[in-house]
């Protein structure tokens, strides 16, 4: 029966909205109350407010309202006809109908929500860890959700029965646990498809810990789709409640819908109204369900589309020159390029990755460069040469298949990839990420949660890594976003990202690299995903926050252009090797290797993008 109370579960109202959009379109209070409104624009959401409103309140205020308890019974007035005194007339006991369907609703909908609340209970936490985490969590939970889902739900709703006797309780808490794959998988899948999104990677570089990662960022997008489930799973454990005891399995001493629907069953050629007032309650209650879980969907939807036609309209953003960025910086003892204590020391490094037949395809091979306080190193070379792959190397943002198959990584002296370590670790890396490591990415919107405004997301890391207060990181927040430039620090600070363009996006997320004061910021072609206008102004900006602050940068680009204009060592990369490395002006005057050459003169002549060199040039297998 599990198969067919999920099928229930699933026929009811869809947790239609995908997970993304949902949390883009719910979260936080402004956005929150948009949904809000629409649904009570919406006829239907009206009408399954109403309705929901109705029972809620009559169920609340039962013990008011109701003339009678629900099991006071006068024999003398047996299956009686509406009169003043029993306004429903009374059951085959003489029991009062309208008092007990009046208890009937608090019982109904309490054991109602007792189930879903066990299901969200089990079914939440465990679908978020499995999402989030994968690996061996998540298959141990899919393998009880095999179990719990090939149980035969009735019989074991039937042995909960005869083991604890007929409570309402017992059989709801029972369900709960039978009906919590549902939430399981509908919370894994939501949160599988966020957890490589890049702004998820974002909030791990900006320091934040997996709970608050999880809480944040990735609740937020399984919260909408867990709340339409809801609306559903309470219908379908009201209806499973009703139709158990429908069959006499119900405590009869509760006046619960089922057992009044059992009851006039029985005597339904008596009294047909004995059968009709309970099934009103349950139909009005289910429907009201239903509607309610519609309604929400509906507004969530209304809400994304009209996010997706904000962002297709949002204008280009200021390009207006950075202003001042602050000197309040401790000042940082630069080392001098070429001693053996580097900012970031990368020795002979190897990233590969496992393959079908059992061999690791390597995808950087045997590199080494370091880095300095001060300094730009530029990485260049052609598309999958492996810049980014050396750059997430240092990150921790290799994917959890990718294997460190030789070499180490020091970062100010410490390993963050020790020789012989398979993995990058994530323990020292966690506590340089976002402290003195931090990053730009390459797509500036993929990497702004569209669930929080951008005051929110700049200040959140700020707290939690420097332990200042909101007010004052707040107050850091807006003087960033002037000192990159935004003009209007304030509207941005409230806006969310789908408000802002793509270039104030980046510009954006430059001041969150150096909100916490780094020592290395890895900008992964930062101007990319920029308008040609916008690209030149964001390159200053970095230059001169680099110069200002005395950070050490590593510019991942495939633009020789940007090279030459921005750094001042660069390594060049192909087919996950590094070819050359050395600075900027020798390497422009006087390159060596036939592969720079190649660059160089592509550069020259304008050529765009890089991948067309594979062409031009002889490649060898790194594995
Ligand atoms: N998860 C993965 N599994 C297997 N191979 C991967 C994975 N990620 C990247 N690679 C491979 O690693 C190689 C280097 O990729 P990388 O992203 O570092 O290139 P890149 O030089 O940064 O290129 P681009 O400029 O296009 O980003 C590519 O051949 C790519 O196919």
């Amino acid at each position: 029966m599990s198969d067919s109370l999920e099928t229930a579960a699933a026929a009811a109202p869809a947790p239609a909205a995908p997970p993304v959009q949902a949390g883009a379109g719910q979260s936080g209070t402004v956005v929150r109350s948009t949904v809000i409104r629409r649904l009570f624009r919406n006829p239907l959401g009206i009408a399954a407010i109403a309705i929901l409103t109705v029972i809620a309140v009559l169920a609340l205020l039962a013990p008011v309202l109701a003339p009678f308890d629900q099991n006071y019974a006068n024999i003398a007035k047996t299956l009686a006809a509406p009169d003043s005194v029993n306004i429903l007339g009374t059951d085959s006991a003489g029991r009062d109908v309208w008092s007990r369907l009046l208890f009937g609703a608090q019982l109904t909908l309490l054991s109602a929500l007792l189930c879903a609340g066990v299901a969200i209970a089990i079914g939440l936490p465990a679908g978020l860890i499995a999402g989030y985490y994968a690996g061996k969590f998540e298959a141990a939970s899919n393998w009880v959700v095999g179990i719990l889902m090939s149980l035969p739900g009735l019989i074991v709703l039937l042995t909960i029965r005869a083991a604890f006797g007929p409570s309402v309780w017992m059989s709801m808490i029972a369900f709960g646990v039978l009906i919590s794959p549902s939430y399981f998988r509908l919370t894994r899948t939501a949160v599988q498809s966020v957890r490589n999104e890049l702004y998820v990677d974002a909030a791990r570089v900006s320091g934040l810990s997996d709970l608050s990662i999880i809480a944040r960022h990735i609740f937020s997008v399984v919260r909408a789709p867990i709340i339409i489930q809801t609306a559903a799973i309470a219908g379908v454990a009201i209806a499973i409640q009703s139709g158990l005891e429908f069959l006499g399995l119900g405590d009869p001493t509760k006046a619960t819908w089922g057992v009044m629907l059992s009851e006039g069953f029985k005597n339904v050629y008596l009294n047909p109204t004995l059968l009709f007032w309970p099934a009103l309650a349950m139909a009005l209650t289910i429907g009201g369900l239903v509607l309610l879980g519609n309604a929400l969907r509906d507004a969530l939807e209304d809400g994304e589309k009209i996010n997706h036609r904000k962002k297709k309209a949002a204008p280009e953003g200021t390009t207006a020159a950075p202003a001042a960025v602050r000197t309040s910086r401790k000042p940082m003892a630069t080392v001098v390029a070429g001693t053996e204590h580097h900012l970031v020391k990368v020795t002979n490094l190897g990233v590969g990755y496992p393959q079908a037949d059992g061999s690791i395809k390597k995808v950087v091979d045997d590199v080494s460069f370091h880095v300095d306080r001060g300094e730009i190193l530029g990485i260049v070379g052609e598309s999958g040469s492996g810049k980014s792959q050396t750059a997430f190397s240092i990150l921790g943002l290799l994917p959890d298949n990718a294997r460190i198959v030789g070499g180490s990584i020091q970062f100010d002296g410490n390993y963050t990839v020790a020789p012989g370590d398979e993995r990058v670790s994530q323990e020292r890396l966690s506590k340089l990420r976002g402290k003195r490591i931090s990053y730009i990415p390459q797509e500036p919107m993929s990497n702004l949660d569209p669930a929080f405004t951008i005051g929110y997301q700049l200040v959140t890391p700020m707290v939690r890594v420097l332990g200042i207060s909101k007010a004052e990181a707040r107050k850091r927040a807006l003087k960033l976003l002037t000192d990159v430039g935004i003009a209007n620090s304030d509207r941005t600070f409230n806006a969310y990202p789908h408000e802002v363009s793509g270039g104030m996006a980046q510009r954006v997320l430059i001041a969150g690299a150096i909100s916490c004061e780094p020592d290395l910021v890895i900008a992964d072609e930062p101007t990319t995903a920029l308008d040609v206008t916008v690209q030149a102004d964001v390159l200053d900006l970095l230059r001169e926050l680099q110069q200002r602050l005395n950070i050490g940068v590593i510019l991942v680009t495939h633009n020789f252009g940007v090279v030459a204009d921005l750094c001042d060592r660069v390594a060049v990369m192909q087919n996950g090797r590094l070819v050359e490395e050395g600075s900027v002006r020798d390497i422009l005057r006087n390159p060596q290797e036939p592969y720079t050459q190649t660059l160089l003169a592509s550069m020259l002549e304008g050529k765009e993008p890089m991948s067309t060199l594979v062409s031009t040039l002889q490649k060898e297998p790194v594995a």
